[in-house]
């Protein structure tokens, strides 16, 4: 049976989704306005949907999998799970105010909240005990305000431009950090394929998050060389040409890589060689 997978059609997830499916080995889309596409070679459709919308087809199960925001999961209320984190589209969800006016979350209660995300804001009102009249808008939320409509807002907050440029600043602790998610229909058996799917994708997310460290070193200095690079299982080491020389070869994490080649460096080792990893199995 082909797998069939939903995938942001526009919006702040879409291209970083049909990027991370292409590293993974997956046809994706030419053209933005395509709506379906079929990957024989793999046996999988992507259907090209809102990410909103993407939960609520998951979460009944018409699709099998799906890329979506973990705030826009919460908030469709639909039945799914998420089966891995992707590490993009990253983003916190906040109540926001005119600068000064509002300290904490509670401080929400008797006030008109804008938001196009109701099912979060009603969940955590309620889960506080807090009264509040909440509006839903489509988008541009922070203008609200202004037009009064609204006293307070509840909205994505990426980077805060969008915040300060209307005049309004968060206040009280984010309601969710958000980032995006491949989801799955909750309580069931993942679907034929599912497995494939998944691992290659996470070997796309493992490989960015490390690179190969390859350097000679001299072998008085090998039991210190490996305990600055591990690896995933061990260091493969081979003979080298030279008397008293080994080459190793280990897989680091990405971050903080530029300081252990320092390191490798003032212990000694030479041809100190970093390689990026397009994907991986561990
Ligand atoms: N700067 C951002 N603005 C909006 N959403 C963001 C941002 N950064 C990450 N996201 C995430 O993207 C998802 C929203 O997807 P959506 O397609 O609605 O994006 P959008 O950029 O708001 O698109 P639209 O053009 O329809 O407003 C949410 O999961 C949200 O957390
Ligand atoms: O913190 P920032 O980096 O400024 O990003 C957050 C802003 O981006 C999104 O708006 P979007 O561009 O999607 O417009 P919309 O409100 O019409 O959805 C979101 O709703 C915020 O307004
Ligand atoms: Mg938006």
């Amino acid at each position: 049976m082909t797998l069939k997978i939903a995938i942001p059609n526009k919006g702040s997830l879409a291209i970083a989704a049909s990027e991370i499916l292409r590293e993974s080995g997956y046809r994706q889309r030419d053209d933005p306005k395509q709506l379906t596409l079929i990957d024989t070679d793999n046996d999988v459709e992507f259907f090209y949907l809102r990410p909103r919308d993407i939960a609520l087809y998951v979460g009944e199960g018409t699709l099998d999998a799906g890329i979506t925001g973990r705030d826009l999961l919460r908030d469709s209320g639909a039945k799914a799970d998420e089966a891995l984190t992707l590490g993009f589209g990253r983003s916190t969800f906040r109540f926001a105010g005119p600068v000064g006016r509002y300290a904490e979350a509670a401080d929400v209660a008797g006030t008109r909240i804008a938001t196009s995300y109701v099912g979060i804001v009603r969940a955590f009102l309620e889960e506080r005990g807090l009264d509040a009249t909440v509006t839903r808008l489509d988008g541009a939320v922070e203008t609200s305000i202004q037009l009064g409509v609204a006293d307070v807002i509840a909205d994505v907050v990426e980077t805060g431009a969008t915040l300060r440029q209307a005049g309004l600043e968060t206040f009280g602790e984010p309601l969710l950090q958000s980032e995006a998610v491949l989801i799955t229909r909750a309580g069931a058996d993942h679907p034929a394929g599912f497995e494939v799917f998944r691992r290659r994708v996470e070997g796309v997310l493992v490989a960015r998050g490390y690179v190969m460290m390859d350097y000679d070193i001299a072998e008085a200095h090998l039991e210190r060389a490996v305990e600055l690079t591990p690896g995933i299982e061990s260091p493969t080491i081979a003979p080298l040409n030279r008397e008293g020389w080994v080459a190793v070869r280990a897989m680091v994490p990405r971050a903080g890589s530029q300081r252990l080649m320092d390191q490798l460096w003032d212990l000694g080792a030479r041809g100190i060689l970093q390689t990026d990893i397009h994907a991986c199995r561990l």
